[in-house]
């Protein structure tokens, strides 16, 4: 799996506890004391050293390097402007079958609001209405936290 936004690593944990035992979190985020924090708190969480990799840097930069069709699962909380981005470097990453998912797309409601909107609303529109008319994706759109848009791969 690879998760584009580390955080404090509370995504990453529940990420490790559903994948099999000898699956491998890649983790990205462009604050490396980030990445030092998740570091610890997945070893207090109790998993091994070698059940993930950081990488720091910019999820744009770091992406590309990764393997083609390598990853059955893109989990993307990091920056709402570059979501379509991410989307499009996850369908080369994933596996057929394989699933993106997107974190607070419902952007506290604004994303349905009427009215003038911030970029970073306008931009996640632009994503759920790619997501929905991709011949390439099947979406489902969750009311979880603040939204979670999830697609699998055919
Ligand atoms: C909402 S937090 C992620 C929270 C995390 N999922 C958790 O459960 O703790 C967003 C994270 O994305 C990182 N970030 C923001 N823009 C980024 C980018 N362009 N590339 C990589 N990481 C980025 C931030 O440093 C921050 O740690």
């Amino acid at each position: 799996m690879v998760e584009i936004g580390t955080g404090t690593g509370v995504s990453g944990i529940h990420l490790l506890q559903g994948m099999r035992p000898d699956g491998v979190l890649t983790t990205v985020d462009i604050e490396p004391e980030r990445l030092q924090f998740a570091r610890q708190a997945f070893r207090t969480a109790g998993f091994a050293a070698n059940r993930a990799r950081f990488i720091p840097g910019h999820a744009l930069d770091v992406l590309p390097r990764l393997t083609d069709g390598g990853y059955d699962l893109v989990f993307c909380d990091a920056d709402r402007l570059e979501y379509l981005a991410y989307l499009a470097e996850s369908l080369r990453l994933l596996r057929p079958g394989g699933l993106v998912c997107f974190a607070g797309v419902f952007a506290g409601g604004r994303t349905v609001g009427s009215g003038p909107q911030p970029t970073e609303v306008l931009k996640l529109r632009e994503l759920l209405r790619a997501v929905r008319e991709s011949e390439e994706l099947m979406p489902a759109l969750l009311p979880a936290g603040d939204g979670l848009l999830c697609a699998a791969r055919r």
